[in-house]
């Protein structure tokens, strides 16, 4: 069973504003709220592509009601640890170009992280576990490297979509998928990456340092894949963007779902870009029949 953790979800509250103004009254064209956070994310596309997931994590409040509730109509299976504080509302604003602004997150106490640990200790061999998303200011740079060190023991494979210093201190653990955007690539090595070929060498190294496979996103400049059997670029199909939030995510449920379906990584990564820009192209996360549109449109170009 693939089990997602979302450790800080959000209810995404996406609001279209045409000319916008800073410091003035704006009205919203158009305006949607969904649940989110990686995690989650990766659940429903998941759900989506016909495998089956449970989401763990920590929510509270309405907004942790409204998240819970929504996974469950849409038949996802889920393990949420209620804590005292509302799970937050992150903003998207769409104003041509996409702002956006993520929240911190409630207060999770030691108990609430005890809970959780029992649940990960639960894990057996033959499941994945996917790490996905930021952790609220409560929680100390060290929560990923105390779950993996878990997943470890048990001999479970774990996933890991975070930025910076969470995603750093679990690569000598060996992650199974890690998937960086160029800039999280860019920050993680103190550099600007924008191009595809800028990534390989980046990529490698986090390959040396213990990632056993890694995706680097580069939005529509593509994507790279890396691992120590071969490195690809992936050049994204052409499309109207419509709301990139999830695309990411979709990417690592994509890849997911296709490599438990034919254990190739070279398709999984098409089938995970496909993923990625079909929930871009929508306007909300990707259904299987615009991903497998998408499929043949993705070009893959070895370079070792
Ligand atoms: N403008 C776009 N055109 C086509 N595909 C896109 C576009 N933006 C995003 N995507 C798809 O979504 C994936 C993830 O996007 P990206 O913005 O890099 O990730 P993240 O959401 O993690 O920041 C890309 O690899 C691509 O497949
Ligand atoms: O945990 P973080 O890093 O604040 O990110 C949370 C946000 O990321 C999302 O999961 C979207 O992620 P991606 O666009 O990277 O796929 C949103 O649903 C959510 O608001």
């Amino acid at each position: 069973m693939i089990y997602t953790l979302t450790i800080n979800p959000s209810v995404d509250y996406i609001v279209q504003v045409e000319h916008f103004q800073l410091g003035k009254l704006n009205r919203t064209k158009s305006e949607a709220k969904f649940p989110g956070g990686k995690g989650i994310n990766v659940s429903r596309v998941l759900k989506q592509l016909d495998i089956p997931s449970k989401a763990l994590g920590f929510v509270g409040g309405f907004t942790g009601t409204y998240i819970k509730q929504f996974l469950e109509n849409e038949n996802i299976l889920t393990g949420f640890i209620r804590v005292k504080e509302d799970t937050r509302i992150n903003i998207k604003l769409k104003t041509g170009q996409e702002t956006e602004i993520n929240a911190n997150g409630p207060r999770i106490s030691e108990e609430d992280f005890t809970a959780l640990k029992k649940q990960i200790k639960n894990l057996k061999s033959d499941d994945i576990l996917v790490l996905a998303g930021s952790i609220p200011g409560s929680l100390p740079k060290t929560t990923y490297l105390e779950l993996v060190e878990i997943c470890k023991e048990n001999g479970t494979l774990f996933v890991v979509d975070a930025e910076g210093e969470l995603l750093k201190k679990v690569l000598p653990y060996q992650p199974f998928l890690i998937k960086p955007n160029h800039h999280e690539l860019g920050q993680i090595f103190d550099t600007n990456i924008s191009i595809p070929e800028e990534v390989v060498p980046y990529g490698k190294r986090l390959i040396e340092m213990g990632a056993q496979n890694v995706i680097v996103s580069l939005a529509d400049k593509g994507a790279v894949f890396i691992s120590e059997d071969f490195t690809c670029l992936a050049k994204v199909p052409k499309g109207e963007v419509k709301n990139s939030v999830g695309a990411g995510d979709s990417m690592v449920a994509g890849f997911l779902a296709a490599f438990e379906k034919t254990k190739n990584k070279e398709t999984a990564f098409r089938y995970s870009v496909a993923s990625g820009s079909a929930t871009a192209f929508s306007l909300e996360l990707c259904t299987k029949e615009k991903v497998e549109e998408l499929f043949h449109q993705v070009e893959i170009i070895k370079i070792l």
